[in-house]
């Protein structure tokens, strides 16, 4: 690690306002100074000078809801609605999966998320044990839930598999990882299950992350199996006096969006996936408004397409302003803020990431702004929202550390990651063939 100093940038540190010609010191693993050129003490020598004057440096980015080893099923089923989606497609599939699928896959992931800017991000799913495996390699943070599902007689055994997780890998990788569990749904879990495990949550002082109320069929069907809606229900289970990510919440009512306010819950907004699935759009305005901490993320590669949270930045900001017909909601900052700031807080990490403020740890992008599409910058937040792409993401440094610089990943190995992801993913299915050059 060492320390790093970041010449001449354009800052956007989201706590404040922008800073032109700025600098950026870092002490190994985290933050020491942060603002215009000048301040850094004199006497302070860095280990590596990067020059930073095309560049615009912003908090990592916090994909707050995703399932990385999707990407194995990326392309593999489109343009269906959820529940036949995940009954027909989906679910067979991933149960033929192995741990060491999910390892690659969830490589291939992070090798895209790091390209297109995510520091952190939250997942759900099986073999989590493996995924944290490659979150410590790689060098990304992450916030890591064994995906739970209660029905069948195999919910008592998933729910250990996740304490197993929580125990074994909550602070690994010099506290990158952290963990949750992951109850799936209402409509996969129970009442007597969530209950447990919220029980077991609070026992471990850990949060929760479930999917709800992401069609209006299942509302509709938890309403009528249980007697209320998804998000009536996971409040009288309890499970909102814990810290809960909540993904998708798109058919909400406004007392629903109150109690979401009132108990913090986190929302992890996932707008292209429920524009592809057909799921609806949530009412992002209307939370906002209400005071409720809403993040952003992509959700699996297998309903999104792809992992690039600044083009889902820009679908949140213009679904937004589309939905309601005002123009003013979401601004540019505010959708900065969600991808970023409340990202962090969804995922109890406000404390440590989320803006580039002295003190916190080191988790930064710096945006290539010498590009046609990015000039002139009148409103750089304007520029990285609605005109940048993932693909002008230069370097990436998490927990002090480069993964990216100049748009080469340090710490993976595309080619051994793209000869894995093709054995596996048609693995039974069909057979995909690997150009030479992409040969490991
Ligand atoms: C139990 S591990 C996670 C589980 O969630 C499935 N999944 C992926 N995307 C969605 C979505 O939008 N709604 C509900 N469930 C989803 C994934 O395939 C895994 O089975
Ligand atoms: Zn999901």
């Amino acid at each position: 690690m060492g320390k790093i100093l970041i010449k001449d940038c354009t800052i956007v540190p989201i706590s404040g306002p922008v800073i032109e010609e700025g600098v950026i010191a870092i002490n190994d693993d985290r933050l020491h100074y942060v603002g215009p050129a000048g301040g850094v003490p004199a006497g302070w020598q860095a280990d590596t000078v990067i020059e930073a004057g095309d560049m615009v440096a912003l908090p990592g980015l916090v994909n707050s809801h995703t399932h990385a080893a999707m990407t194995l099923l990326r392309s593999f089923a489109d343009d269906l609605p959820l529940k036949q989606w995940l009954e027909e497609k989906i679910w067979p599939r991933e149960a033929k999966l192995e741990r060491e699928d999910i390892y690659w896959g969830t490589k291939l992931a992070l090798l895209e998320m790091i390209r297109s800017g995510t520091t952190t991000f939250a997942d759900m799913y099986f073999h989590m044990d493996a995924v944290a495996e490659a979150v410590v390699e790689a060098g990304l943070r992450a916030c890591l839930s064994q995906g739970l599902i209660g029905f069948q007689d195999r919910g008592g055994q998933r729910l250990a598999t996740g304490v197993s997780l929580v125990k074994e890998w909550h602070g690994a990788g010099d506290g990158r990882v952290t963990t949750m569990l992951g109850p799936h749904a209402p409509y996969t879990c129970p009442p007597e299950y969530l209950t447990k495990v919220a029980e077991t949550a609070a026992g471990l002082g850990v949060g929760l992350h479930i999917h709800l109320a992401e069609t209006k069929e299942e509302v509709e069907n938890v309403r009528a199996q249980y007697g209320y809606t998804p998000v009536a229900l996971a409040a009288k289970l309890g499970l909102f006096e814990l810290p809960t990510l909540a993904a998708h919440c798109v058919h909400l009512t406004t007392e629903e969006i109150a109690l979401l306010a009132e108990k913090k819950v986190g929302v992890a907004h996932c707008p292209e996936s429920n524009l592809k699935l057909a799921s609806g759009v949530a009412p992002v305005a209307a939370m906002l408004a209400a005071g409720v901490n809403v993040a952003i993320g992509t959700d699996g590669a297998a309903s999104n397409n792809n992992l690039d949270m600044v083009a889902e930045m820009r679908t949140c900001a213009l679904l937004a302003k589309g939905i309601t017909g005002d123009p003013t909601v979401v601004p540019a900052h505010q959708a900065l803020v969600m991808a970023t700031l409340n990202g962090a807080r969804a995922l109890g990490l406000e404390k440590e990431i989320g803006t580039l403020e002295a003190g916190k740890k080191a988790d930064l992008i710096l945006v290539n702004k010498h590009q046609p599409h990015l000039m002139p910058p009148h409103d750089v937040e304007a520029n990285l929202v609605y005109a940048a792409r993932g693909s002008d993401v230069d370097t990436v440094i998490v927990n002090g550390k480069i993964l990216m610089a100049a748009g080469e990943v340090k710490t993976m190995d595309a080619g051994e990651i793209y000869a894995q992801v093709m054995k596996r993913a048609g693995r039974g299915q069909k057979k995909f063939h690997l150009l030479p050059r992409l040969r490991g």
